[in-house]
């Protein structure tokens, strides 16, 4: 039966969609981690991309010929299996406007689709079917700066519990994991109550396509870790993350001791351990001292009892805010040199009576 459907959607509209729908699509399947076994979630997968080409275009295309016909294709395979669908699409459009003069609705040519029995074809899926993901952490793999025992760790589990932990050497390695898809989450710290904020990672939330999905604080309970025997008195050297070696400042100050950042504070613990070294502390986690065999030379260091740092938990997919509890919403703007600038921009939030609770100077924007 052939049925005029018009106007077809504009390009930059089908476009849009279609990337819509790879990111979803592809999304939840490598959620599910299932490729091998998801056949009929992949069939509706295909289901929901075929209607959707469907209403738009003419029964010609292959799906099968468009390598989509494996039930173990991958993300990628699937997005450039798309994106071959997209521009076969644009090119038989323009053909076919060539061949008969079809009209043009907003710049795309309108087109006869021959319809298929839709009704054979598998229910799509709908966005309920992605509420049932494990939003409590089981099955998430969750990147975090650090090696076991940080507190990055510790933030991780807390953000997604029974989730698998993964250390990343550095902030960075963090970002790229989850923009690979060798993670599905990243939790980092972007604020300590006694450092203040952690720049380098609003930097990197610049440079990398993730969104902020959530955020997570713990209570930092800092300890002075040395190897087993050794007494606080005859450290001459104390290791740890550069925050907390700042959380700490007046209790090492009191000890007398050279200081020295290193990349995170189980990191210095695990150095330590593993050197063997007698006359150096590291500042620490109780956790990092049961995982690498030191003692706890004193507990609770850090100048002030609530030290609390922020983390914030980073996914590929922006969330949907609700209405029915806050969000917070953060947002970065460059401004124009001129006078006032500043005191224009945030009229815009007063005006509108929207309470902002922190506004960061990012100096390092600047620099481009
Ligand atoms: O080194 C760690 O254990 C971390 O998790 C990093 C970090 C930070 O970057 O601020 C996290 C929490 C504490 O404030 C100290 C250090």
């Amino acid at each position: 039966m052939l049925a005029t459907l018009q106007p077809a959607p504009s390009w930059p509209t089908f476009r849009k969609l279609c990337q819509n729908e790879v990111k979803a699509w592809s999304s939840a399947l490598l959620a599910r981690r299932r490729y091998e076994i998801c056949s009929p979630f992949f069939q509706q997968v295909k289901a929901r991309m075929v209607t959707a080409v469907y209403d738009v275009k003419e029964a010609a295309w292959n799906m099968p010929a468009l390598g989509l016909d494996s039930e173990a294709s991958g993300s990628a395979q699937w997005q450039s299996a798309c994106a071959v669908l997209m521009s076969q699409w644009a090119t038989s459009l323009e053909e076919k406007k060539a061949e008969e003069g079809s009209p043009i609705f907003n710049g795309i040519a309108s087109v006869t689709v021959t319809r298929g029995d839709l009704t054979t074809l598998p229910k799509p899926l709908s966005v309920t079917d992605f509420a049932l993901e494990p939003m409590h952490g089981s099955h998430l793999r969750v990147a975090y700066q650090g090696v076991p025992g940080a507190y990055s760790e510790a933030a991780a589990h807390k953000a997604y519990p029974n989730c698998e932990a993964v250390p990343c050497e550095q902030f960075e390695a963090a970002f790229q994991a989850v923009e690979l898809w060798l993670v599905d989450r990243a939790v980092l710290p972007v604020e300590n109550s006694l450092g203040g904020s952690i720049h380098r990672n609003y930097d990197l939330l610049l440079r990398h396509r993730l969104h902020i999905v959530g955020e997570i604080q713990i209570a930092v309970h800092h300890c002075l870790l040395g190897l087993p025997g050794v007494k606080k008195e005859e450290l001459r050297r104390v290791m740890s993350h550069p925050q907390a070696l700042a959380q700490c400042e007046l209790s090492l100050s009191k000890l007398k001791v050279t200081r020295e950042a290193v990349d995170d504070t189980a990191g210095a613990a695990q150095f330590i351990a593993a050197h063997n070294l007698r006359d150096t502390g590291a500042v620490a986690s109780s956790r990092a001292a049961e995982i690498y065999g030191l003692d706890i030379l004193a507990d609770g260091i850090q100048d002030d009892l609530d030290n609390v740092t922020r983390f914030m938990m980073l996914a590929r997919e922006p969330i949907i805010p609700r209405n029915d509890r806050p969000f917070k919403t953060s947002i970065v703007f460059t401004l124009e040199e001129g006078p006032g600038v500043l005191f224009k921009a945030l009229a815009v939030f007063a005006l509108r009576n929207i309470n902002l609770t922190k506004v960061l100077r990012l100096s390092f924007l600047y620099r481009f």
